[in-house]
């Protein structure tokens, strides 16, 4: 992987998957908290309402047996106030009752008397009397004491099968009869099975006992309230019916199992609203119900489960849901910050990058400038304005090439050559705005479209004019004089070769002139360096003015000076050029305002007359010059001619003026 890449994915572990696993972690956290304290509060808000139900049936089955006590109450108050109750006006208070209706699970309301062994044949006989003539107390057998259902109302044949049984013959009901004789209450038995029941799938059931005193008894002592006895006044319950009766709709969700007693064993069931159900429920709750001397033990369970519970698992899947959108939007969060963070960053980097550049471009002592698609200036940097003496207003939109001298071929081949893509480095000669002349290296980078179409073009212009300049004085300074800007020694004598070559060739006369000026010391001594400068320009001038255009004319130093002559027809046509220069040379002059004179001493030599070579006619030449000097100085001297090897043509004698 690349140094670069493995540091952004560094980076973006750092800066988004760090931070998002930490908040992830943490929404989990909260997550879990949320749910769990959610099962709680489910937990707890379902513990709250089993109670509050458990505790809404307890009171009911309280509230009921209370209506019930005040049944048996009503019927003893009718015992009260007629001192006799007959069989037609018990009938006649319970039917007003509306039993059915108004105390679901009551079986009857009944009066059993209570019969001392003595009473035994005529309480049967009265009976009897009464139109019953099968009535006998029974079980059969002698007791201690007996009891007898008297009054059971409604007296329908499933309460005529209790018609004169003796409860006290029953244990458990005699133990809730004599409960109630003691206390003078009334008081409840425990788990019978009815005289009346004759289901296949039997119901449990219990008895309320209220004793029934003689109305002007003492009855503060148990004794009293025996001998005052006159039986007891009750009612038979079947469980199934009385609680049934009791509980409604939303009770029927909840198991309730009645026990008699402290116990919980199937024998001591009274009722269970769901024998079906094998397991307890989730939550159960056990209450002791005390009624009329009576402990009940009653046991509630929760419905069972179904499937869970739909509601609280929704709201934990919402949370979870929520935890993940959250973890999602801190991703996004964090990626998008990293994002921006990132674009910043490159924002700010190109940012550097173009004022770096454009801060390179703006100083730069090179002209920088794109060009577009038609090679017109689309930027010019200021050095480029100043090259091509050009505002940049002026600039942009205006051709390349309308600043190069016309060329036309040039100018298609450059403009192929971008089109093509192919970049270049070339010197161009530009003419500015103001038509001043300028020598530039071009450096051109096309870039071409994903087509090869060309898009724009980056020159770079380099001013070489100066050095151009330079390398031209260099050049002239190698082979001329600098003060009177003659060609110099060496570059004459190159030239001279080549002239004797064409002479050669064509046949052809040369004469080479060596020419010194006389005393020119004392011109020097006398007016000074630089006067002599000035009259070493002026004589090289006015020579030159002496000789034709072809003719070569050069300074050897100090104040020498050469001259080739060509097509030299006779030797007196060379020595009429000398003395045309001896004449301009003696002219006055007039230096820094003084008037001043100069004269010449001039040799000549003559090809091939005196010499078939450079060397030696110019040894000729200095020979021919020191002789005219010697013979008295501005003067003209030819060499002596030469016999052999040469064609002498005349041979003049030295020439004086
Ligand atoms: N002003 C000036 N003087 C130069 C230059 N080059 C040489 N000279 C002087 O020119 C003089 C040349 O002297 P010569 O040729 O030796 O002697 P002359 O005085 O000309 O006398 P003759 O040649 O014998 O007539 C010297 O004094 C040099 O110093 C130059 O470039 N400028």
């Amino acid at each position: 992987m690349p140094a670069d890449s493995s540091g952004a994915g560094r980076g973006w572990l750092r800066t988004v998957l760090l931070p998002t696993l930490v908040i992830c972690a943490l929404a989990v956290l909260v997550g879990i908290q949320a749910v769990n304290r959610l099962n709680e509060v489910n937990a707890q808000a379902r513990r709250d309402a089993f109670t509050l139900k458990t505790s809404e049936i307890t009171l009911r089955i309280e509230e009921r047996f209370k209506a019930y006590r005040q049944v048996l109450t009503g019927a003893r108050a009718l015992f009260h106030a007629s001192r006799e109750v007959s069989r037609g006006e018990w009938q006649t208070y319970v039917d007003a009752l509306r039993l059915p209706a108004a105390y679901p699970g009551i079986q009857g309301i009944g009066f059993a008397a209570y019969i001392r062994p003595a009473e035994l044949r005529a309480h049967e006989e009265n009976i009897r009397a009464e139109g019953f003539p099968d009535y006998r107390v029974s079980p059969p057998g002698p007791r201690a004491e007996y009891s007898a259902i008297v009054f059971i109302e409604p007296f329908d044949w499933r309460n005529q099968r209790a018609f004169g049984y003796d409860m006290l013959a029953e244990p458990v009901r005699r133990e809730a009869m004599m409960k109630s004789l003691e206390l003078g209450l009334p008081a409840l038995s425990g788990k019978v099975r009815l005289v009346q029941e004759t289901a296949s799938v039997p119901q449990a059931g219990v008895l309320l006992y209220l004793p029934l005193f003689r109305q002007d008894a003492g009855l503060h002592t148990p004794g009293l309230r025996e001998k005052a006895l006159l039986g007891w006044i009750y009612s038979p319950f079947r469980m199934g019916d009385l609680i049934t009766g009791t509980l409604d709709n939303s009770d029927t969700l909840v198991r309730l199992r009645i026990y008699d007693g402290h116990e919980t064993t199937p024998e001591s069931l009274l009722y269970d609203s769901h024998p079906e159900r094998p397991t307890a429920g989730r939550l159960q709750d056990k209450t002791q119900l005390e009624l009329d001397s009576r402990i009940w033990t009653l046991v509630f369970d929760s419905p069972p489960d179904r499937g869970g519970d739909a509601p609280a698992y929704l709201e934990q899947g919402a949370i979870v849901l929520i935890c993940g959108l959250f973890v999602l939007l801190a991703a996004s969060f964090f990626a998008a910050r990293n994002r921006a963070r990132e674009l910043a960053r490159i924002g700010a980097s190109l940012s550097a990058s173009e004022a770096r550049y454009s801060t390179l471009v703006n100083q730069s002592f090179e002209g920088i400038a794109a060009l577009d698609a038609g090679l017109r200036f689309s930027f010019a940097n200021p050095r480029l304005q100043d090259l091509l003496e050009a505002p940049g207003e002026t600039l942009i939109g205006t051709p390349f090439t309308r600043f190069w001298p016309d060329d036309p071929p040039r100018v298609r081949h450059f403009t192929q050559r971008l089109q093509q893509g192919r970049a270049g480095t070339f010197e161009q000669e530009l003419l500015t705005r103001d038509g001043r002349s300028l020598t530039v290296i071009v450096t051109d980078s096309p870039r071409l479209d994903a087509d090869g179409h060309l898009q724009e073009v980056i020159l770079t212009l380099t001013d070489i004019s100066e050095r151009k300049t330079s390398e031209e004085r260099i050049r002239f300074l190698a082979s001329h004089d600098s003060l009177t800007g003659l060609a110099n020694r060496a570059s004459f004598m190159e030239r001279m070769g080549d002239s004797l070559l064409m002479a050669q060739r064509h046949h052809t006369r040369l004469a080479l002139l060596y020419l010194d000026l006389d005393h020119f010391k004392e011109v020097n001594d006398t007016l000074g360096h630089a006067a002599g400068d000035l009259l070493l320009v002026e004589t090289a001038r006015r020579m030159r003015q002496c000789l034709r255009a072809s003719d070569l004319l050069a300074r050897q130093g100090g104040d020498e000076f050469m001259a080739l002559l060509h097509d030299i027809g006779t030797m007196n046509e060379a020595m009429g050029v000398a003395e045309k220069i001896r004449r301009a040379i003696n002219t006055p002059y007039l230096i820094d305002g003084r008037e001043c004179r100069a004269s010449v001493s001039i040799g000549i030599a003559l090809y091939p007359d005196h010499g078939l070579n450079l060397d030696s006619l110019a040894r000729q030449a200095d020979a021919a010059m020191y002789r005219a000097k010697s013979i008295g100085r501005n003067s003209a001297a030819l060499a002596p001619v030469v016999t052999s090897g040469a064609a002498p043509p005349d041979s003049p004698p030295p020439f004086e003026p």
